[in-house]
This record gives C-alpha cells, structure tokens and sequence, in this order.
C-alpha cells in the first residue's frame, strides 16, 4: 500500500514503536485469555485471582489504547503535512495547469481526497491491531497444537482469500465513486456559480437537475450501493466462517481427540478474541482503500510540482529602462489556439495600449508577458540583463478581468501607507463607500465596477514598477472611463507607473505611447498613420 509505505519511509522510528506497541498489546491479550482459561482457577484465593486479572486487564487497556492513540496522532500529523505540501505545491502552479486539472478535480483533492485519507488513518489502528494480533495468536496456537493449528491456518485462509475477493470488488467500485465525487463537485459549483441563470430559468434548472446532477448522484449512489454490499458481505462471510472454525476445533477435541477440552476451549477463546479485532480490520479495508485512492491520486497530480513557497526575495535593477520580450509564444492544445511567436518590447514611463477583437489572443499574451504562461524557448531581458521568471513576475501588478478581492491590502504594510491608502481611495471615487482599518478593507461587498475599482487599489498597494490592466474600464461609467483614461492614467505614470492596457476603448486610444495590435494571436505595433486611423473604430478596420 502506497499510504502505508509513504508513512513508514517518513515516520520510520515512530511507526516501529507503534507496532512494538501493538504487539505488547497483542501478547498481553493472547497472555490474559491463557491466564483466565489455565492459572486463573488455580490461584491461591480468588481476591489474588481478581487482583491479578485487574492489573493484567488495566495493562491491556492502558497498552492497546497508547498503541492506537499514538497511531492515530502520528495519523493527524502526516496529514497535516501532507495537506500543508498540496497547498504549497498549488500555490506554485501555474495558472495553465491549474486550469487543466479542472476545478472539480481539485477541489475533490482538497476536500473528500484529504478527507478519505484522515479517515484511513483513523481506522489503521484497527488494521496493525489485527494483523499483529493475528500473527500472536497463530504463534500462541501454535504453542497449544500444531496439527488444530493447521485445520485453523486452512480454514482461516479460505475465509480470507474469499474476503480478500469481495474486498477487490469493493476497490473497484471506489474507484468509480471517486470518479463520480469529482463529477458532483463540478456540479456542486455550477449549482452555486450558476445560481442566478437557473433562478431565472426553472426549465434549464430542471435539464440540470435531471441531467447533470442526477447522472453524477446517481453514478455515485450505484457504485457506493455496491462497494458497500460487498464490504458487508466480506464481513459477515468472514464473521460466520469464524464461528464454523470454533465447531471445528471442537470436532478435533471430541471426534478426533487431537486435543484435550481444557486446550480446545484455549483455541476457541482465542479465536473468539481473535474475531472482533479482525472483523474491524477487514471493516477498516475499504477505508483504506479509499485512503489508498486519494492518497495516489493526490500523488500522480501533484508529484512534480514544488512544495516550497515562491522566492519573495527578488532584486531588480532601481533604474531600469527598457523590458524586452523575445520569441514568446504558447498553445492552448484543448482550443489548438496559438500565440507568438511575439517579440516586443516596454520602455519605462510608457503608457502601452493592447487591443484587438474578443478572442485575439489579448489575455493570453498579458499571461505570457507577466511571466504567468511559461514560453519554452522564450527570453527575457531588463536593460540587457537576462530575466528569471520569478522576476519578470515581480515587476507587475495584473488586474485581470475577474479579478479575485484579498481583503488584506498592503503585504508588508509600511508608515505611509495609510496615507497612500487614503489617497488611492480618493482617486478611485471609493472614499465614502470603503475604507481600510488595520490594513483590512472594510467591505467587498460592491458592485461590479467598484470591485474593479478595488482590484486596481490592491494592484497599486503591491508596489510594483508595472500596472498591467486587462479591460479595466469595461464596467466603468462613461464619466468615470473619462476620468480613468483622461487623469487617471497620466497620473500613475507621474507617480512612477509604466502602464500596459489591455483596451477596447478607442475613443481614448489618442491616451497611449505605443499601441499594440492582436490579430488571430499575432502582435504588431500600430504605425502613427494606423493608429490615427484607430482613432474611432480601430478593431472594425484592422482586426476582423
Ligand atoms: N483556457 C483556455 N483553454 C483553451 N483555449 C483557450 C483558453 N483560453 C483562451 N483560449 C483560446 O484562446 C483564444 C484567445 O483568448 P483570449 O482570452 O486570449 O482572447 P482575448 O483577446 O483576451 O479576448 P477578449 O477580448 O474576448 O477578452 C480564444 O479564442 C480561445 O480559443
């Protein structure tokens, strides 16, 4: 199992004193039932009889429940780890591969994945404890009557090789229900995404419910049905088989006088001591075997990804002039839609305007440029001076055209940022309507354009050298796309800005140094006689 390798690799010392424990705890068992079956009776008075047995069983609790108390926070704690790493390593992924794995997919990973696995480790006290157990009372048994411990060793593989059969089924069926897990999340999130579209359309709400959400819920419920129906079936065959084998072994006390009754109620005593820990071992099975699932899933997902937080100490030349772009290019194989090969160039204190119709390639290529999308082949270069990519991200601020609110404004807050935070909130017409206490924003809960509003303060509180900004003005009003374009612009770069504008505005185009055209994921810079042109409908003469 990948699980239990993975613990033992990591936890080595820990895990061997667990099993030293259990098997402490499985010789004080096998010890206690010999001692009740043969010296018991035998004892001087029957208060030094109790007093024995007192002590025997305090030690038995005590022994059993530190074996499985400690297993079960070793348990907690690799999953605390594990979990900790997923985090890091999704932190570090690209926005590319992230979108590849699909949203169900990861949130599977992060809930029922992580979930299935704390579980496994929930129940593996129960599976060590039986299986030592097991391999104690075979020795003990042994010790009492090999040829009666043969009868058992047959009869006891029987019944575990059938039970190891249904088991295999029940593995099969999780898979499938893990599959369908990853379905209902996706479902899940068009449930609450989609909220407002099927509030309004009872009849695209029912296609959904009777198709999408009933496929997914009833694919999981017909495959969990049968992983259940076998496990149970595993447990009671085994559980009945058990009880055959202590008519067995009587048979080989009274018909075949292999053993005497005193020796036979010894085996029946152990195997009915035997028949709880193991019966909760073959029930903590498919949880393992959950576990098992997740646990390689989680693994073949995120295996090469890293599991250290990105380099936050990047240092850039204070006086640098120019950004250079060469040979960028990327390929999305789902759509088979391409960029680049783009080579471009950025000088400091610019105002860059990139346009071109819906679907050209504008987003992908402000992806490529921030260092987001990696170009293989690509390079990039400050005043001259070859760029790692940790760095080239450390010169933008992106708002992007969803952009997610953090509530946090400034990461390492500073004396005058409060002053600076005041004087953004101002600019941005936000004053009034959100303000910030102890470095929080006080609401988010503003309307679309105000949102935008807020991801562009944020942006500016990241201090970076470059506003990168994809249709920021999109849900602007008219005054305020006025003002952004006419003062706010020219305002950033007085504060020091260089400004890269993803636009469809050409009313404002006249606002830009330079002008950038995406054509069909091609990029060429307009002439001043094109960009002249653009003046009023730019993408209608040069883009379609
Ligand atoms: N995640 C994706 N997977 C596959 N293909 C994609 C993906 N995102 C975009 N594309 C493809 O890339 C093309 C360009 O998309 P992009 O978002 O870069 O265009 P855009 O110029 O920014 O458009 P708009 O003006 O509408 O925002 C799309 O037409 C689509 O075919």
């Amino acid at each position: 199992m990948l699980l239990l390798k993975s613990v033992l690799k990591h936890h080595l010392p820990a895990m061997t004193g667990i099993i030293l424990l259990n098997l402490l705890s499985a010789c004080l068992g096998i010890f206690t039932i010999s001692y009740i079956n043969q010296s018991l009776v035998q004892e001087s008075s029957p208060q030094t009889g109790l007093a024995k047995l007192a002590g025997l069983l305090i030690a038995l609790l005590l022994v059993t429940l530190a074996a499985q108390w400690t297993l079960t926070a070793l348990g907690h704690h690799f999953i605390w780890k594990k979990r900790s790493r997923m985090v890091l390593q999704l932190l570090g992924m690209s926005p590319d591969r992230l979108e590849q794995q699909g949203h169900g997919e990861l949130l599977s990973m992060l809930g029922p994945d992580i979930r299935n696995i704390t579980l496994a480790f929930v129940r593996l006290p129960e599976l060590i404890q039986g299986i030592v157990l097991g391999v104690v009372a075979i020795g003990y048994l042994g010790y009492l009557s090999l040829p009666v411990l043969a009868i058992v060793m047959v009869w006891m593989g029987l019944t575990f090789y059938s039970g190891y059969r249904m088991v295999a089924r029940v593995y099969l069926h999780l898979r499938e229900v893990r599959n369908y897990e990853t379905d209902l999340q996706d479902v899940f999130q068009v449930v609450i995404h989609g909220n407002k579209e099927l509030a309004l359309d009872p009849a695209r709400a029912r296609h959904f419910y009777e198709n999408d959400y009933q496929q997914a819920a009833l694919g999981y419920r017909q495959h969990i049905i049968r992983a259940d129906s076998f496990h149970l079936s595993a447990i009671n065959w085994s559980n009945i088989m058990m009880l055959g084998l202590i008519g067995l072994i009587f048979l080989a006390s009274q018909a075949m006088g292999w053993i005497s009754g005193t020796v036979a109620t010894s085996f029946s005593l152990t195997v009915l001591f035997l028949r709880s820990p193991l019966l909760q071992a073959i029930g903590a099975w498919p949880t393992l075997l959950s576990g098992e699932l997740a646990f390689k899933k989680i693994g073949g997902m995120l295996a090469a990804d890293q599991e250290t937080l990105p380099d936050t100490d990047v240092s850039l030349p204070a006086g640098w002039q120019t950004l250079r772009w060469e040979n960028l290019s990327w390929h999305y194989p789902q759509s088979g839609f391409s960029v680049g090969p783009v080579t471009t160039r950025l000088n400091r204190g610019e105002i860059v305007f990139i346009i071109g119709a819906n679907g050209s390639g504008k987003s992908t290529l402000s992806q490529m440029l921030t260092g987001l999308y990696a170009s293989p082949g690509a390079g990039v270069w400050l005043d001259d001076q070859p760029l790692t990519t940790a760095a080239l991200k450390s010169l933008f601020s992106v708002v992007f055209t969803r952009p997610y609110l953090f509530r946090t404004v400034f990461v390492s807050p500073e004396s005058e940022d409060d002053a600076s935070a005041e004087l953004w909130l101002d600019k941005l017409g936000l004053a009034g309507k959100v303000s910030i206490e102890n470095n929080q924003l006080s609401t988010l809960d503003l309307s679309q354009g105000q949102k935008k509003r807020v991801a562009l303060l944020l942006a500016l509180a990241a201090r970076r050298d470059i506003l990168f900004l994809d249709e920021w003005a999109a849900e602007q009003d008219p005054q305020f796309r006025r003002y952004f374009y006419r003062e706010l612009l020219p305002w950033f770069r007085a504060q020091g800005k260089t400004l890269m504008i993803i636009s469809h505005d050409d009313d404002y185009f006249d606002v830009a140094d330079r002008v950038l055209e995406m054509h069909q994921g091609q990029l060429r810079e307009l002439t001043a006689e094109q960009r002249d042109n653009a003046s009023r409908d730019v993408i209608s003469q040069l883009g379609r």
